[in-house]
C-alpha cells in the first residue's frame, strides 16, 4: 500500500538542544501507528512539525504526494492532518452538538458569517459525527456538564470534522479509566480502519500501546531506535534498555516468570 505520509530526515534543534534527529518514517492508510519515548525524546517537537506548528530545520514531510513543510497550521489542516490534545479543548458554555458544528463552520468557510450561535449550520453533518462516536444522544447537552470519557470521544468528533487523512493524537487516554481507554481507543481504531485515516499517536501508557498499535516506533534524544511490531518492539535490546527499572515493556506472562 503506498504511504500516506512520508516523513524524511526531520531535523529540529533548539540551541545546542537536538530535540529531533534525522527523523524518518512512513504511516499507510488505516495504520495505528504508536511514537513512544522517554520524557523528553522528542514526541511533541515531531507532532508540532507534522501540523505546521513548528518548521523543522531541514526534512521533508509528504502528505499524500504533497510536500507540506513551510505551509502554516491552519492550510495543513485543511490539508487533513487533524489534531487531539491531552487536555481536551471544547467549548464548555455551548452543547456538544454546537462545539462539532463550530469546527465545521471553520472548515467550510462559514465562521465569519456566523453570529454567535451555529444555529442549523451543519447540523445533519455534525449529527453524523456524533453518531459515529456514540454521542447522539447527548447532542443538546452542554459540554461543561459532559463525563471526561465523553469530552474524548467528543474530541474525536471534531477531530474528524475536517474530514482528516492523517490523525495526530496527543496522549488520547491521559486521564482515563482503563476501561474507557480501551473504548476510546476501539473506537478510534474502527473509524480510522473503515476510512483509511492514518493514526499517529504518542502514549505513556504501555498497555494502550501493546494493546492498540498496529506499530511501535520509540524515540529517544531525537533519533528513532525502533520500529515494529507491538512484539517486536517489546523484545528490542534496545527499546528494553530505555525502559529498564521502569517494567513497562514486559508482558504479563514474563512478570509472572
Ligand atoms: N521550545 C523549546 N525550546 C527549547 N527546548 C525545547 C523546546 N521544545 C522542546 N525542547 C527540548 O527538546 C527536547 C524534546 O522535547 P519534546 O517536548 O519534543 O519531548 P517529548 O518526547 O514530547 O517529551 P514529553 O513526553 O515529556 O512530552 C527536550 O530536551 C526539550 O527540553
Amino acid at each position: 500500500m503506498s504511504a500516506l505520509l512520508e516523513v524524511k530526515g526531520l531535523m529540529k534543534s533548539y540551541g545546542g538542544v537536538h530535540a529531533v534527529r534525522g527523523v524518518s518514517f512512513a504511516v499507510a492508510p488505516g495504520e495505528i501507528l504508536a511514537l513512544i519515548g522517554p520524557n523528553g525524546a522528542g514526541k511533541s517537537t515531531c507532532f508540532n512539525m507534522l501540523n505546521g506548528q513548528i518548521e523543522p530545520d531541514a526534512g521533508s514531510i509528504i502528505l499524500a504526494g504533497e510536500e507540506i513543510v513551510g505551509l502554516p497550521p491552519r492550510a495543513v489542516w485543511r490539508r487533513g492532518v487533524g489534531r487531539t490534545f491531552q487536555i481536551t479543548a471544547t467549548f464548555a458554555s455551548m452543547t456538544v452538538r454546537e462545539n462539532v458544528q463550530v469546527t465545521l463552520l471553520s472548515f467550510h468557510g462559514g465562521l465569519r458569517a456566523m453570529v454567535g450561535y451555529a444555529g442549523a449550520a451543519h447540523r445533519q453533518e455534525a449529527d453524523r459525527l456524533l453518531a459515529l462516536v456514540g454521542m447522539e444522544a447527548q447532542a443538546e447537552r452542554p459540554c461543561g456538564e459532559l463525563a471526561y470519557g465523553d469530552l474524548k470521544r467528543l474530541e474525536l468528533a471534531i477531530a474528524l470534522a475536517n474530514d482528516p487523512r492523517l490523525l495526530l493524537m496527543d496522549e488520547p487516554t491521559a486521564g482515563m479509566a482503563p476501561k474507557e481507554r480501551v473504548d476510546l481507543m476501539r473506537l478510534t481504531a474502527e473509524i480510522a480502519r473503515t476510512k483509511g485515516i492514518g493514526v499517529l499517536f504518542t502514549e505513556h501508557d504501555m498497555d494502550v500501546v501493546f494493546e492498540h498499535a498496529d506499530a511501535v516506533m520509540v524515540l529517544n534524544r531525537g533519533e528513532l531506535i525502533a520500529r515494529g511490531t507491538p512484539a517486536q518492539v517489546r523484545k528490542d535490546p534496545d527499546v528494553r534498555a530505555i525502559y529498564l527499572g521502569e517494567g513497562l515493556l514486559y508482558n504479563r506472562e514474563e512478570s509472572a516468570a
